[in-house]
């Protein structure tokens, strides 16, 4: 089979006319980066976010343009649409094309008009509104957890800035592939995995642009093999950026959990991570307050060296429900370290109880969600 070239996608795409009819998509500079693998040729198209429905059309001819080309066997062409700088609270950026719903009927509109993951039955984000909040190590034992409940569990580390999950599970080299094109998620402890880092060199910086982001993302959730799962975590980057509106945007989720510590700091950018999933719709599912306390490992005394409540406070005035605080334990981050996360490391031992029982309230917010009390949430200012 003859190697596509991104000069040769490029120059069909040449021959789509502009959206007002003048130009092409390429002059006009609205092609992202275009990701090449095997057959399959991804890039996104940049739109004005108030033209997005509008420029479907448009966006359909790439595809169709790109797909004719010999040799290639999928094209996958999202709108994006480019944010100005400090235009924070402006539309987010435009969604795919809707595709059938994913399912749960109960759900928040956006999250219906998302092709679903066959065989998925809750897509649930982790995220944090900052780095070093402990979500990954959360994210990883929030699995165990939901795992320990006796349900099929994956997650799905789609922190591309910072790749954890390799190191938390102890996995690493490639994903096997079955059949053409589909990969096969690695297995640690019962829980399905994949991760970024296994396709790329942890050596190699990256600089992940929008666009990028998102196609490795789509591929992490659709080209692999999940088979049937109750759950699966994507643990998302830190932080509210534009990277993380499109994924929380574009992802089917059936809801979202953020990690926070105590400090207002951290608080403050919790408030962010939820104004952002309720931008796009998605029910917060909770907060967990992770490095809530310290345990002293000698003399077993309770510290709470940051202050404590702050996070169930917080969920409180923001309508979220809170949904349990984590010790900071040197044990949590010892077993992190060494592959094992503390719920399979210590399995009768006090934090996998701590996981187990948040990983319940997950659950039950996702399954009876009238039932487990959520209540409506006032809407959130930033300043
Ligand atoms: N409750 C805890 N007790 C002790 N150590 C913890 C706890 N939670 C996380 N850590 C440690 O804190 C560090 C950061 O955790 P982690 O990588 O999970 O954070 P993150 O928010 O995902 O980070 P990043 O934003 O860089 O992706 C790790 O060394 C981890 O072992």
């Amino acid at each position: 089979m003859a190697e596509i070239s991104k000069d040769d996608v490029l120059s069909h795409l040449k021959t789509v006319a502009g959206p007002d009819g003048s130009g092409d998509i390429v002059s006009l500079g609205m092609v992202s980066d275009i990701f090449i693998t095997g057959g399959k040729v991804m890039f996104s198209l940049t739109v004005p976010a108030e033209r997005a429905r509008e420029l479907e059309p448009l966006r359909e001819k790439a595809e169709a343009v790109v797909r004719a080309i010999p040799s290639v066997e999928k094209a996958t062409v999202m709108l994006t649409a480019e944010r100005k700088p400090g235009a924070a609270s402006s539309a987010p950026p435009p969604r795919p094309a809707p595709a059938g719903g994913n399912g749960h009927s109960h759900r928040a509109p956006a999250a219906q008009q998302k092709p679903a993951v066959p065989g998925v039955k809750h897509i649930v984000a982790v995220a944090s509104g900052k780095g070093g909040v402990g979500k990954s190590t959360t994210a990883v034992n929030l699995a165990m957890g939901l795992k320990s409940l006796g349900l099929s569990v994956g997650i799905l580390d789609a922190d591309v800035y910072g790749p954890s999950l390799p190191r938390l599970l102890g996995l690493s080299g490639k994903p096997e592939l079955v059949g053409e094109r589909m990969m096969k998620p690695k297995e640690a402890f019962g829980l399905k995995a994949m991760s970024i880092g296994f396709l790329v060199d942890e050596d190699t910086p990256m600089i992940w642009r929008g666009p990028m982001v998102m196609s490795a993302l789509s591929q992490l959730l659709r080209e692999v093999a999940w088979g049937n799962l109750d759950i699966l975590i994507v643990d998302m980057p830190p932080g509210t950026g534009d990277a993380q509106l499109t994924m929380a945007q574009q992802v089917p989720l059936s809801g979202s959990v953020i990690v926070s510590t105590p400090q207002d700091l951290a608080l403050l950018d919790a408030k962010k991570g939820i104004a952002m999933f309720r931008k796009v719709e998605v029910p917060i599912l909770g907060i967990i307050e992770n490095m809530s306390y310290f345990i002293c490992p000698d003399c077993g005394g309770r510290h709470d060296i940051f202050g404590h409540g702050g996070a169930r406070k917080e969920a409180e005035r923001l309508g979220a429900p809170f949904l349990g605080e984590v010790p900071l334990h040197i044990s949590i981050r010892e077993n992190s370290d060494a592959g094992r996360p503390v719920a399979v490391a210590e399995p009768a031992g006090p934090h996998a109880k701590i996981f187990s029982q948040i990983a319940t309230k997950v659950w039950e917010e996702l399954e009876n969600p009238a039932e487990s009390g959520r209540r409506a949430a006032p809407s959130i200012v930033i300043e």
